[in-house]
């Protein structure tokens, strides 16, 4: 509590479950709890950090208050010696994106990923003491979902030893990185690689942008930002870039030559390394954002609940107070499945890590097997996290009614920041339909003896789920998980399948899969729902301690899964997974979770252990004192700087007294 009455007192003490604990499972580990609490905490009591009026500020003076809190908070952790684990929650909750999020989240993954050992030593020291500055230059005006389309030149001269770096054309202009238009002095740049006259794909260069001494582009380079974007504030602290290069030139040991390398007399040698390594960067990242999904679905599940709680209207009895609005049916049905959807994320979430850091092991041992699942895996969970996610925020913001709408309910900013994330680090159709080749590979490998591996393991089981009846007679029988795990097995596997007997009548595949796509992403969805089914079930199946905690994460599973049926329950019909009578059981239940999450809710968002300052919401503040708060923040808008508003004496006075005139 942050000091004052606590208006949602009552609703913490319906909790059942010991909230401490479930704290300490939504962080992963004790250690992880004690980090992200004490830096919370820390960044929210320095107020160099305030987020107030960010929504109202001219984009230059926004641009350069971002600047002032990312230098402030390097000052920070420099000070104050944080941990790599440390600094990142410290920027985590600065909450702002800001040029840093590139330079740590893409440029230097992409020189470790993609840079030889010794590229790595000369490179990784200077981004990591921020001597440079750093961004992902691949996306162009032309081309971003085309990688292979990209048409940036990087043209080998053997006379000189280098790379001639080169926009042949307007649409070759880099056009999106993030932290490129005013801040990096470097990028890695992603460029077609010329050697001897013949092309050999995009590769990664590690190109100087910016001088040093006064931060003027080099000889060559033309940069800038690239303009507004959605929302107030929101994504506009960052500075996307357009860049172009005119026979821009680098020495040869700027190519990241861990995938191929060009040697002194420009031939090109492949490693054993796979080429897809290329691709690396936006595995590493896509993985991530399936991380930050649950951090903003359930900030926005905190804000709506919490203000579920406070807000109340109609039903009031003999002058008794009017009913919560969480108490409304409709509005259970449309909250909790977001909170579980935020629970189901996180663990996803923490699976996902771990399967990311087994592959990355296994490549350095130069074992690629586990490659394509985690590309699978990281490509459909971002596309299926995002997209509840953005949906999910706009959702809170309407459970929240007319107040949701307005900046200081935190929601709109949220919504800006969001969205994009179902576009950036691959749009998220695109993502499907390459999870979708690989599914159709898998069923179409079945009868070879190959058997599917990871999270396609199931699929080894065709002739079983091809058969499968789901044998659910009574409501409680839903919350079995064997029953659950089948039934979305058999949907998952028997959407496959179907797609891939209709790509068999196709002569041409290629054009089989471009008509039938629609279908092959509604079975990608059916599968990737299927794996944060499992994940979560499997999460259950650990030691959890704490009174109460292991219960309430079951009610969120079955909150999770059933909603997901009962929403997706013409997949489940159509493919006879389920009766219609074993659906409608599924929805009975799925009411009688419901009303066992209502009197945990408040408890369960408390379990975020989100500060005041983080969530940036007047509806979702911990102690629920909505109303004074909102009043008070009104009268500090600008408009109200005034009573008459400027402009009156120019267009309202003439106005009124030309409508007086005309009466007269
Ligand atoms: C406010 C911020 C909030 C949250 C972030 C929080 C934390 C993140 C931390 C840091 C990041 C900071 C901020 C993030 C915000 C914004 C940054 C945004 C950055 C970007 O957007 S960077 C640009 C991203 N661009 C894309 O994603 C492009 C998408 N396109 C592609 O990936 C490829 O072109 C595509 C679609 C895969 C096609 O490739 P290709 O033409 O080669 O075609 P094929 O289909 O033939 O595939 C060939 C072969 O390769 C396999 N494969 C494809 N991709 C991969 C891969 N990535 N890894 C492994 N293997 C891959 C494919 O399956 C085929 O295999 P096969 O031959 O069939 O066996
Ligand atoms: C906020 C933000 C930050 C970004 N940051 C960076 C960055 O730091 N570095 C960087 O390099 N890039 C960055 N990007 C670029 C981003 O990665 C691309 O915009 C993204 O990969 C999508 O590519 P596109 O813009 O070419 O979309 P398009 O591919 O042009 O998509 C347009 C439409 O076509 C559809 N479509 C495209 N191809 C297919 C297909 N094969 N089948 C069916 N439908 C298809 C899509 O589904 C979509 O509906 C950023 C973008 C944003 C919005």
């Amino acid at each position: 509590m942050e000091g004052g009455v606590d208006y949602l007192a009552d609703e913490r003490k319906k909790a059942e479950f010991d909230v401490q604990q479930m704290k300490i499972v939504w962080a992963g580990s004790h250690h992880t709890f004690e980090i992200s609490d004490r830096i919370s905490k820390l960044v929210a009591n320095d107020p160099a950090f305030s987020k107030d009026e960010r929504t109202m500020l001219p984009r230059k003076e926004l641009f350069k208050n971002t600047l002032r809190k990312a230098s402030y908070a390097w000052k920070r952790i420099n000070d104050l010696h944080l941990s790599e684990e440390e600094a990142s929650q410290l920027r985590f909750y600065v909450d702002e994106p800001a040029f840093t999020d590139l330079h740590w989240g893409m440029f230097i993954p992409a020189i470790k990923g993609q840079g030889t050992d010794e590229q790595q030593k000369k490179w990784l020291p200077l981004a990591y003491k921020m001597q440079i500055i750093g961004c992902y230059a691949q996306t162009e005006l032309g081309h971003g979902s085309n990688v292979q389309g990209l048409e940036t030149t990087a043209t080998f001269d053997p006379q000189t030893d280098e790379f001639v770096i080169h926009s042949p054309t307007l649409t070759s202009s880099k056009w999106w990185p993030g932290g490129l238009g005013k801040v990096s002095t470097h990028g890695v740049v992603y460029a077609r690689l010329i050697t001897d006259g013949q092309e050999h794909g995009i590769h990664g260069f590690i190109v100087q942008l910016r001088r040093l001494e006064d931060h003027r582009p080099l000889p060559g380079i033309i940069i800038g930002d690239i303009g507004m974007k959605f929302g107030n504030g929101a994504y506009n602290t960052m500075d996307n870039g357009v860049l172009r290069f005119d026979h821009v030139r680098i020495p040869r040991d700027q190519m990241l030559m861990r995938v191929s390398q060009v040697t002194r007399d420009g031939k090109v040698v492949q490693s054993d390394v796979p080429r897809q390594l290329v691709y690396g960067t936006m595995v590493y990242v896509r993985q991530t954002i399936v991380q930050d999904a649950s951090c903003a679905l359930s900030r926005a599940v905190c804000i709506a609940t919490r203000y579920s709680a406070v807000r109340r209207q109609f039903g009031s009895h003999n002058g008794g107070p009017e009913t919560q609005v969480i108490d409304y049916k409709t509005q259970q049905s449309r909250l909790f499945p977001l909170l579980a959807s935020a629970y189901a994320f996180r663990f996803v979430g923490e699976w996902l890590k771990w399967l990311y850091t087994d592959v990355t092991q296994r490549l350095q041992a130069n074992d690629f097997s586990t490659l394509p699942e985690a590309h699978a895996c990281t490509a459909g969970l971002k596309s299926l996290t995002t997209s509840v996610t953005a949906d999910g925020i706009e959702e809170c913001r309407k459970l929240c009614g007319g107040h949701g709408y307005l900046c200081t309910s935190g929601l709109p900013e949220l919504f800006a920041v969001y969205v994009p994330a179902c576009t950036y680090e691959g749009d998220n159709i695109v993502l499907m339909l390459q999870v979708a080749r690989i599914l159709m590979k898998t069923v179409s490998q079945l009868g070879s003896g190959k058997l599917p591996v990871g999270t396609m393991a199931y699929m080894g089981r065709i002739e079983h789920l091809l058969q499968y009846r789901c044998n659910v007679q009574k409501a409680e029988d839903w919350l079995n998980p064997a029953i659950v795990l089948e039934a979305f097995e058999a949907r998952a596997a028997r959407m496959s399948v179907s797609c891939a007997k209709k790509l068999s009548k196709f002569a041409n595949p290629e054009e089989g899969f471009a008509e039938l796509s629609a279908d092959l992403v509604e079975a990608v969805v059916a599968h990737c729902q299927l794996i944060v089914v499992s994940k979560f079930i499997e999460k259950l199946q650990q030691d959890i301690p704490g009174k109460g905690v292991k219960q309430q994460l079951k009610v969120l599973c079955g909150v999770y899964y059933l909603f997901l049926l009962h929403k997706h329950q013409g997949d489940f019909l159509a493919t006879s997974c389920v009766t219609p009578k074993q659906a409608s059981l599924a929805n009975d239940q799925l009411r009688v979770l419901y009303s066992q999450v209502r009197p945990n809710a408040i408890a369960l968002v408390d379990a975020f252990n989100y500060t005041d300052h983080f969530l940036g919401s007047i509806l979702g503040r911990y102690d629920g004192n909505v109303y004074p708060k909102l009043y008070e923040a009104a009268w500090k808008d600008p408009l109200n700087d005034s009573v008459v508003p400027d402009g009156y004496h120019q267009y309202i006075r003439p106005l009124l007294k030309q409508q007086r005139s005309a009466k007269l």
